[in-house]
């Protein structure tokens, strides 16, 4: 069973299509890309599928239920590109950021237990942010504080982890830690993951499928399948003109 299946799915905010008949499912443990060039319609795809907004036509699964009826919800995780704006005044330690995460275990205003305590330290050491632990979350780098935002969905255990260009004003050296995390998180913890990117030549060899969106499905399939189309076929994928080709061409 797909961990996600998404059938037929058009979607316009006003006139236009922004979205047309997109079909993809996502099986357990993938780590899917979704590139696609500015405005093609990817956080539009996100957004139905987390249900913020409403289907228009077609259909998506989760976890094997039609999205009206899904209730479970914190089996998904969501990183937004604009997690890292906190003003360097913002009153949280990074600890009191990664435990709010356990709100709806802990339940709001009650005390957080040991084990609770314990969960947040062993996420933060897997996201190598442990020694930050009693900083004051605005006082860190964009590239630091998108990794407590990962901490933060991690310590409530999804299955599914899904991030919005989450690597956006982060430099690159720490792009390339990001993606080690992204992958100890698929790999080791078995999280299935879909990552929303323009970021295609860091990408490709370390997904293990691409989904290319503008407006249409224009690829779906396995990173190596799409490592290996040649430059003819990319930039009919893409449109001609449009730069965003894998590193291997
Ligand atoms: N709330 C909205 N109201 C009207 N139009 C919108 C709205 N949100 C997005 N759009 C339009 O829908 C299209 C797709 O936007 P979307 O945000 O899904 O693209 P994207 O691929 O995520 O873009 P980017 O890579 O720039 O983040 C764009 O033309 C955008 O202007």
């Amino acid at each position: 069973m797909p961990i996600i299946k998404v059938e037929d799915i058009s979607y316009k905010y006003s006139k236009d299509l922004v979205l047309e008949d997109v079909s993809l499912q996502v099986p357990q443990g993938a780590f899917l890309a979704i590139v696609g060039p500015n405005g093609s319609g990817k956080s539009t795809l996100l957004k139905l599928i987390l249900g913020v907004l409403k289907i228009q036509k077609g259909n998506i699964e989760l976890f094997g239920q039609p999205i009206r009826q899904f209730k479970d919800w914190q089996k998904i995780g969501f990183v937004s590109q604009k997690a890292n704006s906190f003003n360097s005044g913002f009153p949280a330690t990074v600890f009191e950021v990664v435990l709010s995460g356990l709100t709806k275990k802990i339940g709001l205003f009650k005390i957080p237990r040991k084990e609770h305590k314990k969960k947040v330290v062993k996420v933060l050491e897997s996201v190598g942010m442990l020694s930050f632990k009693d900083r004051n979350i605005g006082e860190l780098s964009g590239g630091q504080q998108q990794r407590v935002f990962i901490a933060r969905s991690l310590v409530s255990e999804p299955e599914l982890m899904i991030l919005d260009e989450p690597t956006v004003g982060v430099d690159q050296k720490n792009v390339q830690q990001f993606y080690e995390i992204l992958e100890m998180m698929n790999k080791q913890l078995g999280i299935t993951l879909i990552l929303v990117t323009h970021d295609v030549a860091t990408v490709t060899d370390k997904v293990t499928h691409v989904a290319c969106i503008n407006k249409t499905l224009h690829f779906h399939g396995d990173a190596c399948e799409y490592n290996e189309l040649n430059e003819e076929e990319l930039s009919s994928i893409y449109g001609h003109g449009v730069q965003l080709l894998s590193h291997n061409h």
